[in-house]
């Protein structure tokens, strides 16, 4: 059945989330929305590597690109990341800094070389709770 009061949104650079993320819109039929930072990351590995760790060590949270969609018409957000360095990125952080996660609940979904799913939900729970939302696992 089609899901219209949900949303997925999610970060993917080099596209094992994006299509995760496609495949959870399928099978949920929810909206489907791709984060994207104001400044592009490099595209090559190493660059990824270079930026995402100098945003980690400095607890930088990027800008986003773009705007959010509306979040009032969805009760349930699902938040798709890679897994870096066993936690989300930064932008996740932005994200939770910009959206208005109030009264939502909150799924969390990553993809990852190994790193379980698990070992970077702390940091969503605290996200979602900090800014009034609810962390369920489905
Ligand atoms: C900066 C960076 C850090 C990463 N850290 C981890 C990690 O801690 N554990 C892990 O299993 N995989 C790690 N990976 C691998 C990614 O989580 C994995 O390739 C992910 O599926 C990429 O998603 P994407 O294609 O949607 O960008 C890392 C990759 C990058 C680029």
């Amino acid at each position: 059945m089609a899901d219209e009061g949900s949303l997925i949104i999610y970060f993917s650079l080099t596209g094992n989330t994006k299509s995760a993320a496609e495949k959870l819109q399928k099978k949920t039929g929810a909206a489907i929305y791709q984060l994207q930072p104001e400044k592009p990351y490099p595209t090559d590995y190493n660059g990824i590597v270079a930026a995402g760790e100098k945003e980690k060590d400095n607890q930088i949270h990027p800008k986003l690109g773009g705007n959010l969609p509306d979040f009032n018409q969805y009760s349930k957000i699902y938040v798709g990341y890679p897994t870096w360095w066993s936690q989300p990125p930064m932008i996740i952080h932005s994200l939770f800094e910009q959206g208005n996660f109030t009264g939502k609940e909150v799924v969390a979904f990553s993809t990852s070389a190994s790193t379980p799913l698990a070992d970077t939900v702390d940091v969503i729970q605290k996200l979602a709770k900090e800014n009034g939302a609810t962390f369920v696992v489905e």
